[in-house]
């Protein structure tokens, strides 16, 4: 592609790629010069040209010398708009999700029903890049803008269709994680997490709703999860720039939940859909993993599935991976299950989705992340406390903060809780103390297969570990 067709100027550079580190310029590139919370990447323009920069995306007001400068007021919007252009095609039917909590599972799941369906699906989120074949992990949930578009342009060569896509406040945030049009967006829930970077829930909130107002195409169509006190304030949104609304929940048009009943291997629901009552049988157990389904069902009739499919595919639909996951049972007889819930909401959603399935006692493990949202750790021990009989407050990826300070935090939201340092310590706890009847959570790192400590990634994966101490 020429730079012209690109950036509308009269250039007839040939583009061959979009770069948004200096670092892997390549000649022919358009490069991306950002303001983020490290770098200025302004400060990098007069390298990335020396490194054949063709054109430069930064604020009016930067200095490019030697390439074309396209001047935006927003420039990590025009890189994404621009870049878009430059990695299509892209599937057919693509599809994006935001919300607190939910997204991952969602989205995967919306891969799932339609790969029943006969389509060739794919998911993108904190897994990864799955497919029917495969799973690639990408360490973020969207790293970057330039490795998502070629990402989704990939999938669309290997002959995928249909691919749903997790959008995260941070990534909607910097405008990394859209630029493909989608057909259809949807919204799971909202709750307190990443206040670090947002500063208020207000502007979490804006952040998300971002995916509304200006990320789905014109004639997309919004699902909405009705049961989370911002729903109406989310159609509010869907209603403004016009959607198409698809409601789903105990108060949904589309898909209503009529009625829940927990059963020992999963749920029974029932729900109406265009005006009969049908009864499903999920495999799942817990009310967060039906709300999921159901807004994963929500797309899928947004893109054109049929209901009996849809229907039919759910009963079928396979476990998330790490989201209420049975890594094993104890030599006493206690389960243990691995979730990956990091916010007091998912705490309390977990243990939510357990409890009907504790005869003795609920003993959970937990701890928060370090460099992230100070403010959730000592309501996440606080939910625990008050929801578990026993809570041991350990480590989750610490990152460049002292794990003592961290536990302490979460303690403090806790009061009775114990506090074990060392997370493959504290899960040997919780095994230990567990008796027949009793169930063990271990919360917050889930499919997560390291924790962070420094700059260190040191392997742990909570199943493998829960059970090795069961052993
Ligand atoms: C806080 C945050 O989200 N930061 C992300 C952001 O970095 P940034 O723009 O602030 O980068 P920066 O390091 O200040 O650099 C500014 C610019 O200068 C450029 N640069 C920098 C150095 C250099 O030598 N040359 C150069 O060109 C950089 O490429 C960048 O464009 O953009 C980068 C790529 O576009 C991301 O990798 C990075 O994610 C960091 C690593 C991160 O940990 N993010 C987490 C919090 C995150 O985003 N998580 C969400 C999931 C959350 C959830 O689901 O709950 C996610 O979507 O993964
Ligand atoms: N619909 C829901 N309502 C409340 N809690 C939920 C819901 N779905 C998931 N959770 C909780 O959140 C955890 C994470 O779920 P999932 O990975 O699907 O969410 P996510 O939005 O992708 O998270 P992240 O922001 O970290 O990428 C689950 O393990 C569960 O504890
Ligand atoms: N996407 C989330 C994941 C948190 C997982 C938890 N294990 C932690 O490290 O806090 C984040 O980056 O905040
Ligand atoms: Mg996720």
């Amino acid at each position: 592609m020429r730079l012209g067709e690109i950036a509308g100027t009269d250039s007839s550079a040939v583009v061959t790629g979009f770069a948004l580190d200096h670092r892997k310029v390549a000649p022919g590139n358009i490069f991306g010069a950002f303001r983020g919370g490290h770098f200025n990447g302004e400060d990098f323009i007069a390298d990335a040209v020396r490194l054949g920069a063709v054109a430069v995306i930064a604020r009016p007001e930067a200095t490019v010398e030697g390439a074309v400068h396209i001047a935006a007021d927003e420039p990590r919007r025009r890189f994404a708009r621009l870049a878009a252009k430059f990695y299509a095609p892209y599937p057919e039917t693509v599809v994006a999700v935001t919300g607190t909590n939910g997204k991952t599972s969602t989205v995967e799941m919306t891969r799932q029903l339609w790969r029943m369906a006969g389509h060739r699906s794919a998911s993108i989120g904190t897994l990864g890049v799955t497919t029917a074949d495969d799973q690639v992990s990408t360490g973020l949930t969207t790293p970057d803008i330039v490795t998502f578009l070629s990402n989704v342009a990939g999938l669309e060569r290997m002959g995928i269709s249909h691919v749903a896509y997790e959008a995260s406040s941070h990534g909607l945030d910097q405008y990394r994680a859209e630029g493909v049009p989608l057909k259809a967006v949807a919204f799971t829930n909202f709750s307190r997490d990443h206040l670090d970077y947002h500063g208020t829930m207000d502007s979490y909130f804006a952040a998300k709703m971002r995916l509304v107002d200006e990320v789905a195409a014109d004639d997309a169509a919004a699902v909405v999860w009705t049961d989370d006190p911002r729903s109406d304030e989310v159609i509010g949104h869907v209603r403004k720039r016009g959607l198409r609304l698809m409601t789903v929940g105990e108060k949904g048009d589309d898909i209503r939940l009529v009625r829940r009943t927990s059963t020992p291997l999963g749920q029974q629901l029932d729900l109406a859909h265009d005006g009969k009552e049908y009864r499903l049988t999920l495999p799942l157990i817990g009310a967060y993993q039906a709300a999921n389904v159901l807004v994963s069902a929500g797309l899928v009739l947004a893109t054109g599935g049929t209901w009996a499919t849809t229907l039919s595919g759910m009963a079928r639909v396979a476990p998330v991976r790490g989201r209420l996951e049975r890594a094993v049972i104890s030599r006493a007889g206690a389960p243990v299950y691995v979730d990956y819930a990091h916010t007091p909401d998912a705490i309390e959603a977990a243990i939510a989705a357990l409890r009907p399935h504790v005869e003795g006692r609920l003993i959970t493990v937990v701890g928060a992340g370090g460099d992230r949202d100070v403010g959730k750790r000592p309501e996440m021990g606080r939910v625990a406390s008050e929801l578990s009989d026993l809570v041991i407050v350990t480590d989750d990826n610490p990152r460049s903060e002292d794990p003592a300070a961290i536990r302490a935090a979460v303690m403090s939201g806790a009061p009775g809780a114990r506090e074990v340092g060392g997370r493959r310590e504290a899960i040997a706890a919780a095994i230990a103390e567990a008796r027949a009847g009793d169930i063990v959570l271990l919360a917050g790192k889930g499919h997560e297969q390291g924790q962070i400590i420094g700059d260190r990634v040191l392997p742990f994966d909570d199943v493998t570990v829960a059970r090795e101490c069961a052993a």
